[in-house]
């Protein structure tokens, strides 16, 4: 099975315009999760979500999305269980969406898109001393992938909808005072989980995967105010931040497990 969509590729961004691979990739991302070939595993526990609101620092644009990052000192806003044999630190969030919403997310269920795909990417805290040391280590991150879908206004997000026209340009940031991260999570707890990579380069190949099954709703205003931010900094030629996803990867020699029947 593989998921054509010749229009969603057509004006990636030079990053992503040719499926970059890895000499010796064998575990990147994202990729289609074919929902009959995902294997229940009942040993898979329930995530542990425990987020600390005040570890909120601030948002930026980053020149290919904007990012909301946590002071990451303590565990204070951890994640384990589920997949995870350790605690892993949120470090920060970010999404990644298309042009029009008939396209956006990086991972595909399948072979459906969704208009936007939400990352939440966190570092092992027990094995590691730092997110950079852990980003080059096999289970160094673990990222939870959260579906976005038209639907009703989300009143969580409108919060930093509201504070994007301030970080337009590459590079610019504002302070955010406490953001409970998990109220951009679906309540339903089923999830998918297999091993991958972070999906722009280094294309590291140290991710452990957490997609949730269901999508959160949001609506086409909120979608149109993340495709006014810009790549590009206030001094060059306009590009507006928009179809900022990797092609899908081939699966290779993986399999996708899931946490419910
Ligand atoms: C040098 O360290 C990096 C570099 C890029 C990203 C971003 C990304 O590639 N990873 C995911 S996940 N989505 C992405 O777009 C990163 O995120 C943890 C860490
Ligand atoms: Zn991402």
């Amino acid at each position: 099975i593989s998921c054509t969509h010749k229009n969603r590729y057509a004006s990636l961004h030079p990053l992503w315009q040719s499926p970059i691979t890895i000499p010796g990739g064998s575990r990147q991302s994202p990729i289609n999760i074919q929902w009959r070939d995902s294997v229940y595993d009942p040993h898979l526990k329930p995530l542990e979500i425990r987020y600390d609101p005040d570890t909120c620092l601030h948002m930026w644009n980053n020149g290919y999305s904007f990012l909301v990052e946590f002071e990451d000192s303590t565990d204070k806003s951890i994640i384990t269980g589920g997949p995870l044999e350790n605690n892993y630190r949120l470090k920060q969030f970010h999404f990644h969406w298309g042009a029009v919403s008939d396209w956006g997310s990086e991972h595909t269920v399948d072979c459906k898109v969704f208009p936007a795909e939400l990352h939440l990417v966190h570092w092992n805290s027990c094995k590691f001393g730092s997110f950079e040391e852990a980003l080059m280590e096999e289970n160094g991150l673990a990222v939870i992938g959260v579906f976005l879908k038209l639907g009703a206004n989300h009143g969580g997000l409108q919060k930093l909808v509201d504070a994007l026209p301030s970080i337009k340009y590459k590079d610019s940031l504002v302070e955010l005072e406490e953001f409970d991260a998990s109220c951009l999570l679906p309540s339903c707890p089923d999830y998918w989980t297999y091993s991958g990579s972070l999906t722009t380069p280094p294309l590291s190949e140290s991710v452990t995967w957490i997609i949730k099954k269901k999508a959160i709703e949001v609506d086409e205003d909120q979608l149109e105010v993340f495709r006014m931010l810009l790549f590009t900094s206030a001094e060059e030629d306009e590009k507006r931040m928009v179809d900022n996803f990797r092609p899908l990867q081939p699966i290779m020699d993986r399999t996708v497990r899931s946490s419910f029947q």
